[in-house]
């Protein structure tokens, strides 16, 4: 590795002012700068998370996020510092080096001339587009070995997944394979079940240790994996794959921006006409009418309508908590006669989309009622396809289908939409990512009003909503029992304490339910 002696280097953090500079040898580890003071001392650096900025031909600024000292591995703080080096040549030979370690690469990349002023070795595109404190939190999850579990004992889901491999073995059979955020590294394991020549199990938290234990642990299959740690975004591979796997999905298909990590592995790994498994996706979408669940959510804001409490008025507060309540998608398993009309879908094929069309999916919303009642929203769910040369597979999320560990996802409005059977209901999800790994879904479904003015185009009847889905309301419930006819006349024990609700709920409320109100049914 290289080494560079009799480097200048002042500190010029805010916790050193007023140092003095002192001349330091830097070496490099793969991943580390470790400089060497006169004194015996060393100082180690993390280089995932430095920036190197070239302030004139000689002279680097270096800010790296954490450092540890040699004696004290837990002592960590941020640094910017300041080196001079003797030459320009030493310089650029510097920030090559720091480009090569960064991430321990298995094979180095490309060295470049530089202009002064420009930041050559720091953040990946996944820096860039993701805050790191969630991308902190991210990882420190699925570091856990509890949260793998989870996702291996959805049998749906790694059911799917097993079949797909080993009936589709023709695909992997002899190919090189990467498998895209490895996790525990099971689907690196089927790949390699399935006769994968090598499995590159790319892996960004800290469970790629226990991937490499648990392939470790099956000496039949280990020859043919090996796991990287990093993000696919970083990391370089010694060769492009003949097929990716990976289990991208996060609730809504979308959430955790996990596929635009997948199609960016695809474009730096996959062979041109390479296979992906999964290959497309599709976001299924369909309007509701829940009456349990509205008011349930409207209930809960209720605690805002005290006036006394601890002497305190409470209900200023209000308005806003119960915007705040609806804000949050439900995720649950309902059943689906609750749906309104048949359900349509979006596709995302992974094979050719942009990354960047993952940054905001509009998609049209168009139905025919097949009921009279009222909307409460939008139900979504999502399926995949593995489109192997022998069987072609769906791992389905769909309500009624086996429920997996995505359950289903409903959007609630705020105010409900009245619909006669056979009335078009129209609208709009637009889903706008953002840095927190997530989205904001905007809903809007709208109904022409009966009556007068219908035929001269109507009325619309518009319910709008702004959901995080980053904040989920996890219910979690059963799939409910159909308990009323599709009239709506429901049955009474549904209806609790309807008359407790602040006006403003009650008139959101069926009528028909509040006229059956009673203080003494049971709890929703
Ligand atoms: C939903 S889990 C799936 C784990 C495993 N493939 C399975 O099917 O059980 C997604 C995994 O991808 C990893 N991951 C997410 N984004 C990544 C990225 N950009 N680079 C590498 N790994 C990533 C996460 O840390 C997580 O372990």
């Amino acid at each position: 590795m290289a080494e560079f002696a009799g480097v200048s280097v002042s500190d010029i953090s805010a916790s050193a002012s007023g140092q003095q500079p002192f001349v330091a040898a830097a070496c490099f580890d793969p991943g580390q700068l470790r400089l060497r003071l006169p004194d015996s001392v060393e100082i180690r650096f993390d280089l995932k998370t430095a920036q190197v900025l070239r302030l004139s031909a000689v002279t680097l600024l270096f800010v790296t996020g954490e450092s540890k000292s040699g004696n004290e591995d837990k002592n960590s703080f941020s640094r910017a510092l300041k080196f001079e080096f003797g030459t320009e040549n030493e310089s650029r030979d510097f920030c090559s080096a720091v480009e090569k370690c960064r991430h321990g690469k298995i094979n180095g990349t490309s060295e470049g001339s530089l202009e002064n002023g420009t930041v050559i070795v720091h953040k990946s595109k996944f820096d860039d587009k993701i805050e790191s404190t969630s991308a902190k939190m991210y990882f420190h999850y699925y570091g856990q070995l509890l949260h793998q579990q989870n996702m291996l004992q959805d049998y749906v889901r790694t059911g799917t997944y097993y079949a797909a491999v080993v009936e589709n073995r023709i695909d992997f059979h002899g190919r090189v394979v990467v498998d895209v955020g490895a996790g525990s590294g099971i689907l690196s394991l089927f790949a390699a079940q399935a006769g994968a020549k090598h499995v590159y199990a790319v892996e960004a938290s800290e469970m790629a240790e226990y991937a490499r234990k648990l392939i470790d642990g099956n000496p039949s299959l280990r020859e043919r994996i090996t796991v990287v740690k990093g993000k696919v975004e970083e990391i370089d591979l010694p060769e492009k794959a003949d097929i990716l796997i990976s289990e991208p999905m996060g609730t809504l298909l979308v959430n955790e921006r996990m596929l635009e990590s997948y199609v960016i592995a695809r474009d730096r790994f996959l062979v041109s006409n390479g296979k992906m498994f999964p290959s497309i996706g599709r976001i299924h979408m369909a309007p509701f009418s829940d009456e349990y669940l509205y008011v349930e959510i409207a209930n809960k804001a209720l605690f805002w309508q005290q006036q006394n409490y601890y002497g305190v008025n409470l209900t200023s507060l209000y308005g806003s908590a119960f915007q705040g309540y609806f804000s949050q998608p439900v995720v649950d398993a309902f059943d689906p006669r609750l749906l309104v009309s048949p359900p349509t879908f979006h596709t995302l094929n992974f094979t050719n989309m942009k990354e960047e069309e993952l940054y905001e999916i509009d998609i049209p919303l168009n139905y025919t009622a097949t009921v009279g009642t009222r909307v409460h929203g939008l139900a979504c769910w999502f399926d995949v396809l593995f489109d192997g040369s022998s069987v072609q597979r769906w791992l389905s999320t769909a309500p009624g289908s086996p429920t997996t560990h995505w359950y289903q996802l409903r959007c609630v409005l705020s105010q409900p939409l009245y619909v006669m059977a056979g009335q078009e209901i129209t609208g709009r999800l637009l889903l706008v990512a953002h840095s927190a790994q997530s989205y904001t879904i905007n809903l809007t479904l709208s109904v022409k009003m009966w009556g007068p003015g219908a035929e001269q185009g109507g009325i619309l009847q518009t319910s709008t909503g702004k959901l995080d889905l980053k904040e989920p309301y996890y219910r979690l419930s059963q799939p409910q029992p159909y308990a009323w006819a599709q009239d709506q006349q429901q049955p009474q024990q549904q209806i609790s304490s309807l008359q407790d609700l602040s006006p403003q709920i009650q008139d959101a409320v069926d009528p028909a339910l509040m006229q059956q109100s009673s203080p003494n049914s049971t709890a929703l």
